[in-house]
């Protein structure tokens, strides 16, 4: 090989060609190497749909490739860190169109065939299946068919299953079944109420939430469901317990420890205790509450304590996501060998139903961008009723307030929530938004736990989110149980931190795993783990 070199300031006619000779030996090791960049090259493109669609068509990657656990994947977010990335994007395609936890024998055929589990099935009283079917709920979700018979049993449970699957229902469904069974006993006295069952959520509004589905189960039963949250001073509180227990009490922590602390109720004569949201109930700023909450409950350490006189609450915690030192907490107040733990398949992956777009935008466009897609949706849902709502999710308060302003300015209708509101103002925001009086939604985090957005078709992250957490349950806001399909999510990346996070959900999608350092801990315990089948 050769490599003739020239240089101008020579005059031409004195120019003679200098010629550098390679040795042989070099030559070959040059050969190597290239032919290895070309083995290294994985083929990530079959036929078929794709799973990854990115705008360097290169970092494309078929829904029928799956990168192994050790090999190095192609990331279409490799280099987003760098300033000239900004424009550049990835699409996670949806690879199914039903949910996961909506079992093969729920669906369609096996309903007209007449295969598919009812409700009626698992044990459960007859009114409160009519009651169900009332509201178009039919056939058990995945989650429900596994935790409804044992927590008939009397077992304690650790429920952890994909957000939008239906959790609300599987552990309220057999509690108040079993609730009004005590009251249609010999053994009960008339108007002698005590509280029954006390469930423990994070936010007021989902307290709302849950609160009026267990009001809409206890109906046929006359069962009463109270519900109790701070923000709003002791008198509220103190009204709630004046006129006497409820059969089901929905409850904030805060506002909780406050009643237990001036002893308007007592957790003695608990017959359940269920933790929802159980990763922000375990998180520091609510884990003391709730292990004071937890110690003063007498917890069954196994299901024989749960009947007769005397009988010991059984305890469900529930969650979408778990954090590490959920065991350590629950050692203290139960046997830990003692609790069942239903776990879906799918828990901490990505869902493969929703489609799931990555775009690297600068600060100073996101509002443009928002406006278009905004527009757009608009557009494709021109004269349906419904799935036109959007959930934008902002990191701050102040961005809510600020994103707020500027969608007044472009009369662009919409409502706000965030956790600094005055309670007041934060009334019932939620609620017109489920019920579509107003179709956008810009909120912080406190919206993406546990809230039903069955009507939302767009989930939007204004801003990164600044965990996996907070990625699952934002993007749970879609895609759930009898919502509205073809559920979507865009993610709007605009700083350097926020890299990282895109490139771990990009490589779980490439390799079909779960997101880093969300393996559950709830396999810590010696519990019984039955993986739920699909
Ligand atoms: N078996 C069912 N068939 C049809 N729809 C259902 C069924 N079970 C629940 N749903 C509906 O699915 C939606 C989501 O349920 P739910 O809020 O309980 O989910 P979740 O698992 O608690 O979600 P998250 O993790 O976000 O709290 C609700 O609108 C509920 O009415």
């Amino acid at each position: 090989m050769a490599v003739a070199c020239s240089s101008s300031w020579i005059s031409i006619a004195t120019v003679s060609t200098v010629v550098i000779r390679i040795p042989q030996h070099m030559q070959r090791r040059i050969e190597n190497a290239k032919e290895l960049r070309g083995k290294k090259k994985i083929p990530t493109i079959r036929a078929g749909k794709l799973l990854i669609q990115s705008k360097n068509t290169e970092h494309n990657q078929s829904a029928g490739y799956a990168f192994g656990k050790f090999e190095q994947t192609t990331l279409s977010s490799k280099g987003w860190k760098h300033n000239k990335s900004f424009g550049d994007y990835f699409i996670i395609n949806n690879t199914k169109s039903v949910a996961p936890f909506i079992t093969e024998r729920q669906q369609e055929e096996s309903v007209k065939e007449g295969k598919a589990i009812e409700f009626g099935q698992l044990h459960i009283n007859k009114e409160l299946v009519q009651t169900l079917n009332m509201a178009n709920i039919t056939h058990p979700t995945t989650v429900q068919l596994q935790t409804i018979p044992k927590v008939l049993k009397g077992n304690n449970i650790l429920c952890a299953a994909e957000t939008g699957s239906g959790k609300t229902l599987s552990y309220l469904l057999p509690i108040v079944h079993k609730l009004q069974l005590d009251k249609s006993s010999e053994d009960y006295i008339e108007n002698t109420r005590t509280l029954g069952c006390l469930i423990v959520v994070p936010s007021r509004e989902l307290a709302e939430q849950v609160a009026s589905v267990s009001r809409f189960l206890c109906a046929p039963f006359h069962m009463l469901t109270k519900t109790v949250g701070g923000g709003r001073g002791i008198g509220p509180i103190k009204t709630v317990f004046r006129k006497g227990p409820a059969d089901i009490l929905v409850a904030t922590p805060g506002a909780l420890i406050k009643a237990l602390r001036r002893r308007y109720l007592d957790l003695s004569t608990l017959s359940f205790l269920v933790v929802d949201e159980a990763d922000t109930m375990f998180d520091p700023s609510f884990s003391g509450m709730l292990e004071s909450i937890l110690l003063q409950t007498n917890i069954a350490r196994a299901p024989s304590e749960t009947k007769g006189p005397g009988s010991k609450a059984q305890l469900l915690v529930v969650g979408a996501t778990f954090p590490g030192g959920v065991a350590e907490v629950l050692a203290q107040v139960t046997d830990l060998g003692s609790m069942v733990t239903v776990k879906s398949k799918n828990l901490h992956l990505l869902m493969p139903h929703v489609k799931q777009t990555f775009l690297k935008v600068k600060g100073c466009d996101k509002l443009l961008e928002l406006q278009q897609v905004l527009k757009e949706l608009q557009h494709e849902t021109r004269g349906e009723e419904v799935g036109a709502g959007v959930v934008v999710f902002c990191n701050k308060a102040s961005t809510v307030n600020w994103l707020g302003y500027a969608l007044d300015e472009l009369r662009v209708k919409h409502l706000r929530l965030q956790g600094e509101m005055p309670s007041a103002v934060r009334t019932g925001i939620f609620r017109s938004f489920q019920k579509g009086t107003v179709d956008l939604l810009i909120c912080t985090d406190i919206a993406s736990r546990g809230l039903d957005t069955s009507r939302v078709r767009l989930v939007v992250n204004y801003d990164c989110p600044e965990s996996h957490t907070d990625y699952i349950h934002r993007a749970g806001r879609v895609g759930r149980a009898g919502g509205v399909e073809e559920g979507e999510v865009l993610s709007f990346v605009t700083h350097p931190w926020d890299v990282e996070l895109v490139q771990a959900i990009e490589t779980s999608a490439r390799r079909r795993s779960a997101l880093p350092g969300m393996k559950s801990a709830i396999s810590k315990p010696k519990a019984v783990v039955e993986e739920s089948q699909e």
